[in-house]
């Protein structure tokens, strides 16, 4: 699908037309650009008189679309609009992204994505990405081949069992692939056609999804055992056989009884990782290291308490071990200094559950307690995360505690979305007179205190997987190691500036994110290099620039390049095919090399 659609190939002195005439330009979202085209472009594309006679530049596209957008009210709204947009001119859509994304990350993503997938019976127009049922089970190469692009090189892919935690969402989860791969795009310049969403139907035991009659999903309870583990796994394999060994595989929003499991099965076998156990530990541990900086106390001499012990609190909690080891301390010392409690209470080895076996490194020989603000009160955290999925779990007292145990205490809301954050930030103001660093998986607008204004910031993995997925894809690296994730969360830190903190901000501004996946994925593209993680060779010079002249060009392409004159031309100077075409055919991108597998 992606080689020649929208020229004229040239070969010699032959024009040999394309299959793609007239009004395919303008129903392919890839190659419309609506009324930008331009005179010549319509007359020799045949789209004269299929286009209102007026001509408006790129720029005017986008601000209309910005004010088409604006116009709605609901959130939702926007989100169609936006969607219908990606659905019909895809590069309007991301440059329209590209220059309000404080704007409109919130709709595209978290929280309104959250809403997306509840609404997705209703509002699924058009197919974006691929479902794949347990039916197909014996057959899922066949229906990956269905896909028309060849170069895909990410995929992200959910069964839709924790959708943020809104919980079991099945196949209305589909959502959250594509609004994953949209930040590809959007915040890390990832060529959307090598992106790929999908979506696993093994069913759902959401009761209320069964028997609604808008479900677009299997309608039957989830698929479990070894049937469903022999569906993964020919999932799998179908990908690297369709796409190439290297082709990176993220899982999001896995439930808890799969998602560490299936890492741990298949991060040595394959390119791939578990953005919500570890994207979210590299951003949030960014965010302890940031805070540092307000805290005056290392990580080393901070005591974590987590609400909620499932993939984020582990992830996060065993990258902070790391980094912890990093500043000198033991193993043993840096698990010590982490407390987790869940839905039974805190993770005591004294209680009559035991400590799940995901959570084994954090169980602790005390009393058990099942009141969380006593545990808060025995603990003494100086630092509080939330990944509960429980809107309001901390609870202004429980908030009063931290600030009357720490001069400036750490908070931290995670849950997604909004309505499921463990407390606001004005809460975490108001109940901390103001001396808590705080930060939240959605965003929250600025909090006013004591006559000042703080603008704080979004712990969220959209600061870190879609950096940590260009360094990879361009080094075509054929593992991602944890150390990887702590190689982000540096970088990240480093972008912080006094300025941020001062108006209460642990991450860089939306509007640097680009610069920041840029450089994150530069260092792990590094990295890749010094691991032997690499399979591009030889090594680029200067990786900046590399990544660089791989991303994707918002620009609308020039369908007439200079050398072109329509219809004779006997003897016609082409330049070669992909000199010519450099920065928009997609068949000349980043050479890939098979990769090493163990
Ligand atoms: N900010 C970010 O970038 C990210 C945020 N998240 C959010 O974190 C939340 C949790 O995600 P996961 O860890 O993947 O879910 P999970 O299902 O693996 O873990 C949830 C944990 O919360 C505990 N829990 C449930 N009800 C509780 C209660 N009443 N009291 C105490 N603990 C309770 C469970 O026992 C479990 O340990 C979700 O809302 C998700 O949206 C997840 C990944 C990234
Ligand atoms: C942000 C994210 O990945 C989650 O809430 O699941
Ligand atoms: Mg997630």
């Amino acid at each position: 699908m992606q080689q020649c659609r929208n020229f004229h190939e040239v070969t010699g002195n032959v024009i040999v037309p394309n299959m793609v005439r007239g009004i395919d330009h303008l129903k392919d979202p890839r190659l419309n650009k609506g009324l930008a085209f331009t005179l010549e472009e319509r007359q020799a594309l045949g789209l004269q008189g299929l286009l209102a006679t007026n001509f408006k530049t790129q720029e005017q596209q986008i601000d209309i679309a910005r004010i088409s957008v604006d116009r709605y009210k609901s959130d939702l709204n926007k989100y169609l609009y936006l969607v219908e947009l990606q659905d019909t001119n895809e590069r309007l859509f991301f440059s329209l992204l590209d220059q309000n994304i404080e704007k409109y990350l919130p709709i595209v993503y978290t929280p309104t994505v959250g809403l997306a997938c509840q609404r997705f019976g209703l509002i699924y127009r058009r197919a974006r990405g691929l479902f794949i049922s347990i039916n197909d089970k014996g057959y899922v190469y066949n229906i990956i081949r269905n896909w028309p692009e060849h170069d895909v090189r990410a995929i992200v892919f959910t069964d839709g069992e924790r959708i943020l935690g809104l919980g079991d969402l099945g196949a209305y989860g589909m959502g959250i692939p594509v609004g994953k791969l949209s930040l590809y795009t959007a915040l890390a310049g990832i060529k959307p056609h090598q992106c790929l969403p999908i979506l696993l139907d093994v069913g759902t035991d959401n009761e209320t999804l069964l028997e609604d009659p808008l479900y677009i999903g299997l309608r039957h309870k989830r698929v479990r055992g070894e049937k469903y583990d022999e569906f993964v796994d020919e999932f799998m394999k179908a990908c690297i056989t369709r796409f190439g060994p290297n082709t990176l595989l993220q899982f999001e929003d896995f439930a808890l009884p799969n998602a560490g499991r299936f890492l741990k099965k298949y991060q040595e076998k394959y390119c791939t990782f578990n953005d919500d156990i570890q994207g979210t530990a590299s951003v949030v541990v960014a965010g302890l290291m940031a805070a540092t900086r307000i805290t005056k106390k290392k990580l080393s001499e901070n005591i974590y308490l987590y609400l909620g012990a499932g993939s984020a609190a582990n992830g996060i909690a065993n990258l902070t071990v790391l980094a912890m080891m990093d500043e000198g301390l033991s193993e043993k010392d840096a698990r010590d200094r982490i407390f987790m409690f869940d839905v039974d209470g805190l993770l005591s080895t004294r209680r009559s559950q035991g400590v799940p076996k995901h959570a084994e490194n954090f169980g602790k020989d005390m009393e058990p307690e099942t009141d969380f603000e006593r545990c808060v009160e025995i603990v003494k955290p100086t630092c509080l995360i939330g990944c509960s999925t429980i809107g309001g779990a901390f609870t202004p007292s429980i908030l009063k505690l931290m600030g009357k145990h720490n001069q400036r205490p750490i908070i931290f809301a995670l849950s997604n979305p909004t309505n499921k954050a463990e407390c606001t930030a004005q809460a975490a103001y108001d109940n901390t007179e103001g001396r808590c660093v705080f930060s939240s998986g959605s965003p929250f607008p600025p909090v006013s205190y004591d006559g000042k204004e703080y603008h704080t910031g979004q712990g969220n993995n959209s600061y870190i997987f879609p950096g940590v997925a260009l360094g990879v894809i361009a080094t075509s690296a054929h593992h991602i190691p944890d150390y990887i994730f702590l190689t982000a969360a540096k970088t990240l830190a480093e972008f912080v500036h006094e300025s941020d903190l001062k108006i209460g901000r642990l991450y860089p501004p939306l509007k640097q994110i680009k610069e920041v996946s840029l450089s994150i994925a530069s260092e792990v593209a590094e990295m890749a290099y010094k691991k032997d993680l690499a399979t591009v060779y030889p090594k680029p010079k200067d990786m900046q620039l590399y990544l660089k002249s791989h991303l994707y060009q918002l620009k609308y392409p020039d369908y007439l390049p200079k050398f072109y004159k329509y219809p004779d031309m006997p003897n016609i100077k082409v330049k070669s095919f992909d000199e010519a075409y450099s920065g928009i055919m997609t068949s000349t991108d980043i050479h890939r090399p098979l990769g090493k597998h163990k």
